[in-house]
């Protein structure tokens, strides 16, 4: 499909958009559902991506571990988000557009949105397509996967700004006492593989 604009992407027929507080799993749970749909038909975008890429050129860091999930990143967690913020304050979707560049694949997973800014961009977009997934976890669960509290982090619109005033399309409580994961993702996979086979019949 031609990309809208010259933007270069194709234009989606599903976009989950995930979001979710440290540890809860949202890499995890996005990773799954491309290992379920397979990498032809599911694209990961993470808006963190392009931040972490420009943000390691700049001083001098191994972007690899900023895009892993251990301690190196959270050494730099507060520095990165005041950083991507005054880039936000002059545009908003800076992030957003460069997280879609270049995908070509019908479903989008964004595996991390933060903001509401973040979320009224992908439905400004793609207001037929875009669905909004919340991914849970208690305290306890994410402490076991290393979360501890620190200030100016877990308390600042990066990761408490979409607590509120969100309608989720969808809830994934990510705990081992919970429904399995496979089960609470079958209603979402069912849509992805709705709109994939709707993809496949309008190229064809
Ligand atoms: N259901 C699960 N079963 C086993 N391990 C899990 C599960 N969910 C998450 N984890 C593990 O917990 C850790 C944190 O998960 P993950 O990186 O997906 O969280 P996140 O929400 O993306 O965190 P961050 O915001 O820091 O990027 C990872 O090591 C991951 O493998
Ligand atoms: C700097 C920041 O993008 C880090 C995100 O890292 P991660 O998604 O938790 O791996 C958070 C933010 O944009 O506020």
């Amino acid at each position: 499909m031609a990309s809208p604009g010259g933007w270069g992407f194709s234009v989606p027929e599903l976009v989950l958009v995930f979001s979710g507080k440290r540890k809860s799993g949202k890499d995890f749970v996005t990773d799954r559902i491309q290992r379920r749909l397979g990498s032809e038909v599911c694209g990961i975008l993470r808006l963190s991506g392009p931040l972490k890429q420009q943000y390691a050129q700049e001083h001098g860091l191994d972007l690899d571990q900023l895009l892993g999930s251990g301690p190196y990143k959270e050494r730099y967690r507060a520095d990165m988000i005041h950083w991507g913020e005054t880039r936000r304050l002059q545009d908003p979707g800076f992030f957003c557009r460069l997280a879609t560049r270049g995908i070509r694949q019908p479903v989008w997973v964004v595996s991390d949105a933060r903001r509401l800014s973040d979320l009224q961009w992908f439905r400004s977009k793609f207001p037929l397509q875009t669905q909004c997934v919340r991914v849970q976890s208690s305290e306890e669960t994410r402490m076991q996967r290393g979360w501890s509290f620190t200030a100016g982090v877990d308390d600042a619109e990066s990761e408490c700004g979409l607590d509120s005033g969100v309608q989720f399309d969808w809830i994934i409580t990510n705990e081992g006492d919970a429904p399995s994961l496979d089960e609470q993702l079958q209603p979402i996979l069912k849509l992805a593989e709705e709109a994939s086979s709707s993809s496949s019949i309008s190229r064809s």
